[in-house]
This record gives structure tokens, C-alpha cells and sequence, in this order.
């Protein structure tokens, strides 16, 4: 016991230093969490940790505590988070990368104030798949992974976990304006395209845009805009550019 929490002291010690970025994926089973991280580590060379599949990998090692997480997701129960984040920490290590995406975590209160307690790691921001249960349902039964859980007797109790143990974990993060929400009942490609949005630098996201307007002949009145990367002027205040403005973007 002692050596594993020494151990485990070195591990965090290691983690803290490198200063992680970490985005927390939530949403509910099936809401298309695993897909999308797919796409935004293609596109964005973050490191995609799902807490599913390490304590599903956990399972098939034969580790003391298999036989333990097994049970706990046939029911459709949160496994004790000492045993996730140790998993999440070591992944996290292991990876070399310093952006990761930590997908199906923090379940619930306990998941999110452990986490905290122990890496010090506060999430960039959490990306959230808002999902009808009927859809999620629908995906999940013609899911096709073999997944013990992915039988409807199961998902029904995911589903009442995630409303009563996940959600309530969202509207934290959502009072301290942490939550970038995304409708995921649409097709895989839209959502996409949405998730791009919220990882897209703001300065890329107005350079892409490419619109101008005339300069105003005084500066002076102008209460506020918009800059890309090399400083150029690229909007004003919509109070000061209403009199000349032949678009308005809004950011
Ligand atoms: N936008 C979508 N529309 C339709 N099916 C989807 C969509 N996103 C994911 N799926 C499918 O739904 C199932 C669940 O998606 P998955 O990414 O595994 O969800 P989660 O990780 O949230 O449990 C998979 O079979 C996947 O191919
Ligand atoms: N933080 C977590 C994440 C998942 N688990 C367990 C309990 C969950 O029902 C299963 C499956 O989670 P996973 O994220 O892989 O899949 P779904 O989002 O439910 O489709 O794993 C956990 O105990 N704690």
C-alpha cells in the first residue's frame, strides 16, 4: 500500500510539472463522444483518454481490481474514481503529449472533486454532446462493439446515472462558463464541423472569415475590436462602424 501511494505521489509530481491541457468530453452514452475525439485528434493532435476504455483494458490486464470494475459496468455503475484517475494519470504520463482529451470523465461529484483534489488539474473547458435518449438508445443498441453493456437493461440504468450522477457534474462546470455545448443528434459530419469551431484558435476563426470594411477616418472613436495574429484592424465595435458597415460578423 505504501509503496503504490509513493508511487502514485511521483506519478502526480511528474504531471503537475508538465502542466497538462486537459478538456474534459462528456455527454451521455452514445452521444458520440469516442467518434468525435477520433476527428479532433486527427485534426488537433490532442491525446484521447477514454476512462471506458482504460477500465475496460483494466478488465482484460486480469489486474486485482478486474473482477471488481466488471461488475460495476454490467450494472452500469461509476467505478470508485481512485481506481479511474489512477488510470487517467498513468495515460496521461505514458503519452508524452502535454493536450489531452479525457473522454466519459468526471461521471459525478465524486469523479470531478478527486480529480481535482489530486492532479490540481482544472479543465480548459468541457466539450458536452447534448443528445436525445431516444438517439442514443437507437445508437447504442446497433453500437456493435460486443460491449457487455450495450444491452438495453444496462443502458437504461446508464441513462438514469447520467442524468442523476453526469448532469449534475455539467451544470458545475456550466456556472463557472466552462461548458461548450454541442448538438450531437445530428449526422457524424455536422457535429464535426460544430466541435471544429470550439477548438479553432479566435484569431484563426476571424482570419477565416475574410471580411473587410472601410477604415474609419477617426480612430479615436472607435470602443473596441478585432485583431488577427499579425495585428491588423479587423473590426470595430458595432457601435462605432454602424455608420460605414457593409458586414457585421459576430464572434
Ligand atoms: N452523429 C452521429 N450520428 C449517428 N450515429 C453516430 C453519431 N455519432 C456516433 N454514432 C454512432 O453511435 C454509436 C455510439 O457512438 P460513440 O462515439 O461510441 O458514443 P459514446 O462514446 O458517447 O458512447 C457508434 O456506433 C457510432 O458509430
Ligand atoms: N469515469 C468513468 C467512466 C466510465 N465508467 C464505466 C461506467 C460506464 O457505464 C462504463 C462505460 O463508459 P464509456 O464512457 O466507455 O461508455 P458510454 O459513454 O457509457 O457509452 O464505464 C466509470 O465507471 N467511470
Amino acid at each position: 500500500m505504501g509503496t503504490v501511494d509513493v508511487a502514485n505521489k511521483d506519478v502526480t509530481a511528474s504531471l503537475a510539472d508538465k502542466k497538462p491541457k486537459v478538456v474534459f468530453v462528456l455527454g451521455g452514452p452514445g452521444s458520440g463522444k469516442g467518434t468525435q475525439c477520433a476527428n479532433i485528434v486527427e485534426h488537433f493532435h490532442y491525446t484521447h483518454l477514454s476512462a471506458g476504455d482504460l477500465l475496460r483494458a483494466e478488465i482484460k490486464s486480469g489486474s486485482e481490481n478486474g473482477t471488481m470494475i466488471q461488475n460495476m459496468i454490467k450494472e452500469g455503475k461509476i467505478v470508485p474514481s481512485e481506481v479511474t484517475i489512477k488510470l487517467l494519470q498513468k495515460a496521461m504520463l505514458e503519452s508524452g503529449n502535454d493536450k489531452f482529451l479525457i473522454d466519459g470523465f468526471p461521471r459525478n461529484e465524486e469523479n470531478r472533486a478527486a480529480f481535482e483534489a489530486v492532479t490540481k488539474i482544472e479543465p480548459e473547458f468541457v466539450l458536452f454532446f447534448n443528445c436525445p435518449e431516444e438517439e442514443m438508445e437507437r445508437r447504442l443498441l446497433s453500437r456493435n462493439q460486443g460491449r457487455e453493456d450495450d444491452n438495453i437493461e444496462t443502458i437504461r440504468k446508464r441513462f438514469k446515472v447520467f442524468l442523476e450522477s453526469s448532469l449534475p457534474v455539467i451544470e458545475y462546470y456550466k456556472a463557472k462558463g466552462k461548458v461548450r455545448e454541442i448538438d450531437a443528434a445530428k449526422p457524424v459530419g455536422e457535429v464535426f464541423e460544430a466541435v471544429k469551431v470550439v477548438f479553432t484558435p479566435k484569431d484563426e476563426k476571424v482570419k477565416s472569415h475574410g471580411f473587410s470594411f472601410p477604415l474609419l477616418e477617426n480612430e479615436s472613436h472607435c470602443l473596441g475590436g478585432l485583431r488577427n495574429s499579425t495585428g491588423d484592424k479587423l473590426a470595430y465595435s458595432f457601435e462605432v462602424v454602424c455608420h460605414n458597415l457593409l458586414h457585421i460578423t459576430v464572434f
